[in-house]
């Protein structure tokens, strides 16, 4: 049934893809060890992680670039991955446009992909040559690349590398909606811990194996966190909504008094006055994430 090529399927739910125990050696020495996750549909797993932790081999070993030297993974059947890595091979001598980037290595109809530049911000870069790009264009391009193939999972090696600070901010927000429009899963590799934590249902803390994982506030107050990260979690103050209503399992929203309601929203008569809708705290009583991290400056306003 499990199997390290991809050939199975996940027994009816909706796992795209499971590492079980998942190892990768390489010149006597084990690069990643003992990594166990899973993404769902609709889920963002984040993995950060410092420099050489092992991040990228995870995520080739899960979508089936590295075949694990021990362990098991294990993917839907049929899964259509879209793969936007880290480094790209390409040869920068040669002519190439954005239009012929997009469509390397699958076909793509005009209007298929004019909406995935649209959706990326570069539509009128449809013809330049890819070796005229920016830095950011090019990571616009390549994600652009990726939706374009309609994945069930996304795997995103550093999205933002290269975009400029507002630039990185439209992406992340692209890319939660198109998880959000398309139900996709998103495997999501960052240095860029405020920004990705705020929009991320899972963070996996590796180096070398998995270190601490949880919701982005859980993760955010571990002690193996805080080790690996030490001077950068400084920089990071993890702000929670303190609000009078508790979110009950199933969504709805049981108010301080007493009542239950589908949503709230400030000014809908259930809070109390003067109340900051935006800094205080949430008492959650379930998985989602809404306690945030954002930098001691406090940029509040591209959190989900
Ligand atoms: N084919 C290989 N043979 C030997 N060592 C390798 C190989 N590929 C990667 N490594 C080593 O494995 C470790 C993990 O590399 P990986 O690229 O997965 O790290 P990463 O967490 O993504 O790092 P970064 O944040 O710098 O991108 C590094 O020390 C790297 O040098």
């Amino acid at each position: 049934m499990l199997t390290t090529t991809g050939a199975a399927a996940l027994p009816g739910e909706s796992r795209l893809v499971s590492l079980d125990n998942a190892g990768i050696r390489r010149d006597g020495r084990w690069l990643v060890r003992g990594v166990d996750f899973s993404i769902r549909r609709g889920e963002v797993v984040t993995l950060i992680g410092p420099n050489g932790a092992g991040k990228s081999t995870t995520a080739k070993v899960a979508i089936g670039v590295l075949r694990p030297d021990e362990g098991t993974v294990t993917r839907m059947h049929g899964l259509r991955i879209g793969y936007v890595p880290q480094k790209l091979a390409i040869d920068w001598t040669m002519p190439l446009s954005v239009r012929r980037l997009m469509r390397l290595t699958g076909s793509l109809d005009d209007a298929e992909l004019r909406a995935a530049l649209e959706a990326t911000g570069i539509p009128h870069l449809v013809d330049a040559e890819v070796r005229h790009l920016s830095g950011g264009e090019f990571q616009r391009a390549l994600l652009a690349r990726a939706i374009a193939r309609k994945p069930d999972l996304m795997v995103l090696d550093e999205p933002v590398q290269g975009v400029d600070f507002a630039g990185e901010s439209a992406l992340y927000d692209l890319i939660r909606s198109i998880r959000n429009s398309t139900g996709c899963g998103i495997l999501m590799i960052s240095h860029d811990l405020h920004m990705v934590m705020a929009g991320t249902d899972t963070v996996i803390c590796l180096n070398g194996h998995i270190c601490c994982r949880g919701t982005p506030e859980v993760v955010g107050q571990s002690a193996d966190y805080l080790k690996l990260f030490g001077g950068n979690s400084r920089s990071l103050a993890v702000y929670s909504h303190h609000h009078d209503h508790t979110h009950l399992p199933d969504g709805r929203v049981l108010h301080g008094d007493g009542s239950i309601t589908d949503h709230c929203h400030p000014g809908d008569g259930h809070h109390h006055e003067n109340e900051d809708h935006s800094s205080h705290d949430h008492q959650l009583h379930h998985n989602s994430t809404h306690s945030h991290l954002a930098p001691a400056t406090g940029r509040e306003d591209d959190r989900v």
